[in-house]
Parts: structure tokens; sequence; C-alpha cells
């Protein structure tokens, strides 16, 4: 099964690099248009909340650089986009959307083991409105070992071990990059609205009692909904709580 490449998107492709957010961070000035960057290895690679992130061999490590055109509130919602494109991509390369899943913020579950994650990084000025960097990582061939992810995190799984799909980075791109473009011109022409739609009928947990984490506080209460700016909505004991930051236990 093959993607066929979005019109209007770069592609870089490294053998080895630090990371490929700081690939993207100095390619920046330079940027005509949106580029993805894909690294068979990275040296430096980094998860969100200053977390290594481990990338066995086979597995999927790229980011998506774009110039910041809107406000950065606005832009930061295409992490919802790139779970949702992560999803559809996922699941067409496998023929198959069950037992998938979105974790807030912005996790691809897979038979409720994380598969995929996402990070987010931007940089400007008043003057200089700057770039948005979307770095995903995709379990496809290996998941790091449970010693390797913090305690109380979502197990990892790898996409070969949950589906027997077999599938190369360099071959598993094309249909990301599709999944995203098609996602990306939904969010520009219509908004938040579908994407937020979409992301809440594929969410994990919705409805259920879940923990967030941001610092020492700590927040438990009924998974509500994801809100209009993305903050996630818990109902608890002292009222509705709306999360900007935050990590999520089940
Ligand atoms: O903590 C997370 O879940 C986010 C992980 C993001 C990992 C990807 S791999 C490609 C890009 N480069 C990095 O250094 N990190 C992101």
């Amino acid at each position: 099964m093959s993607a066929s490449w979005p019109k209007g998107y770069g592609l870089k492709v490294l053998d080895v690099v630090d990371s490929t957010l700081d690939e993207a961070a100095r390619m920046a000035p330079q940027l005509a248009g949106p580029v993805w960057i894909l690294a068979k290895e990275q040296t430096a690679a980094r998860g969100r909340r200053g977390r290594v992130w481990v990338q066995p061999n086979g597995n999927f490590a790229a980011t998506l650089v774009m110039r910041m055109t809107e406000r950065p509130d606005v832009a930061a919602l295409r992490s919802f986009v790139a779970a949702l494109a992560l999803f559809d991509a996922v699941a067409e390369v496998t023929g198959r959307a069950q037992g998938l899943a979105l974790k807030w913020p912005n996790d691809v579950l897979l038979n409720g083991g994380k598969l995929a994650g996402i990070l987010l990084e931007s940089a400007g000025t008043g003057q200089n409105p700057g770039h948005l960097s979307i770095g995903i990582g995709v379990n496809l061939a290996e998941a790091p070992g449970a010693s390797e992810v913090e305690a109380g995190a979502v197990r990892p799984v790898s996409l070969l071990s949950e589906t027997g799909t077999s599938i190369s980075p360099e071959d598993f791109l094309p249909h990301l990059a599709a999944a995203y473009a098609t996602r990306d011109l939904q969010f520009t022409t219509y908004g938040f609205a579908p994407i937020r739609a979409a992301w809440l009928d594929r969410a994990a947990r919705l409805g259920e009692t879940i923990t967030a984490k941001t610092g020492a506080q700590i927040t438990t209460g009924r998974f509500e909904t994801v809100d209009t700016q993305g903050n996630l909505v818990l109902v608890t004991p002292e009222g509705r709580k709306a999360i900007a930051a935050a990590e999520v236990y089940f």
C-alpha cells in the first residue's frame, strides 16, 4: 500500500542526528514551507517534560517544522492535529482502527499501551514569529523496556508486536505526511471544532476517572472533555477544572 507525498511539504532524511527537533531549529531560519525531517538514529532524542526518548532500531522519529503563522495558542492546537494524523496513518497501514486511542495531550495508544508520542516546540519573538516543530516518535519495530519509562507511565508497545505489521520509518512517513496534510487543511479551513470532535471520538478514558499531574499539583476527576482551547477538563469534588498542561495517569 502506498501513499503519495503531500504537495507543498519538503523532506530531509538523515542517517543520524542529535534530535530532529534540534535539526528543525537549525533549519527554521531558512524555511520556505513546512519540512519533514526523518532520522534513522537520534543521539539525543527527548520526550515531554525533559525525559529521554528511547529510540530502538527501526522505530520512527521525525519532526515536522513550519513557520509559525498563527498566535502561539492556536498553533499549539496542532498537537491534536498531529495526534489525529498519527491515528489515521496507523489505521491505514494496519487496515484497522480497533485498539487505537488518543491519550491527552497527544499520545497514541494501541491496545492500552503507548505506541507513539508527540512533542511540540516553538520559538519566536514579537518581531519574529518563529517556527513550530512537531516531533513524533512511533514504536514501529520495538517498544522500549518498561525500565526505560517512568514509574506509573503507560507501558510502551510496538506496532509490530501488537499487530504483526512490519513497516520501516521511510515507508511509514508518506502515510503520516499525507494524513497530516489532510488534517492540517481541515484545521486551517474549519478551525479547531472538527479536530476537537474527531479527537474526542477517539479519546481514551473519556468519562472515566483519571489523574493529571503538573509538577507537585495532582488532580483526580472524571474526564469530561477537552475544551475549545485544548485544555483537559476534569470534574473533581471541588468542581470543574480546566488543565492546560499535565501528564495524565490512568
Ligand atoms: O514524550 C513523548 O511522548 C514525546 C516523544 C517525542 C519523541 C520524538 S522522536 C522525534 C523527535 N525528536 C526528539 O528528540 N523527540 C521527538
